[in-house]
């Protein structure tokens, strides 16, 4: 089976490794926690009763840009060109933690209802925040942000 996918007995012992090593980064990421029902909870517990997240996200303004935003620039995060939007690259050792990092990522977005655009390439995760209910920066991406910090922090 391996000579057929051009692999030999060793590449294969690495690839079963590595998938261990995604386990190992998924270890402590209570599913449970986030399942569908938790998710929906969390959704009726912050939504109104249209079911819409409670507090339309409103664009942030001047003032809260200047206090919200130096934090983030100072880890990494800037401003997109020509958009309302934060950017951010990722570097992770392998492709397992990569991943790792963007499904406690995914997880959490679909609890917060908020979600990042992305883009991955082995070890590299590229990230831009906006919300695109008021084309633009909000509180909701000032969140996910942080968390989407601390996650990375627990996986460097
Ligand atoms: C229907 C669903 O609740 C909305 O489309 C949510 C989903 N995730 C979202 N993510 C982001 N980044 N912005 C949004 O406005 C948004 N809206």
């Amino acid at each position: 089976m391996l000579s057929q996918m051009g692999m030999n007995e060793d590449d294969g012992k690495q690839k079963r490794k590595e998938g261990g090593k995604l386990r190992e980064c998924l270890a402590d990421v209570n599913i449970s926690e986030y399942g569908p029902a938790s998710v929906y909870a969390a959704r009726e517990k912050v939504s109104g009763s249209d079911g819409v997240m409670a507090g339309k996200a409103h664009r942030l303004s001047t003032d809260e840009r200047e206090q919200l935003l130096p934090n983030l620039k100072a880890v990494g995060w800037n401003e997109v060109e020509g958009r309302d939007a934060i950017f951010k690259e990722f570097h992770f050792k392998d492709f397992s933690r990569a991943f790792g990092f963007m499904t406690r990522v995914a997880l959490q977005a679909e609890k917060l209802d908020h979600h990042p655009e992305w883009f991955n390439v082995y070890s590299k995760v590229h990230i831009i925040l906006s919300t695109h209910e008021c084309a633009g920066l909000s509180e909701r991406d000032i969140n996910l942000a942080s968390f989407i910090e601390q996650v990375a922090a627990s996986l460097s």
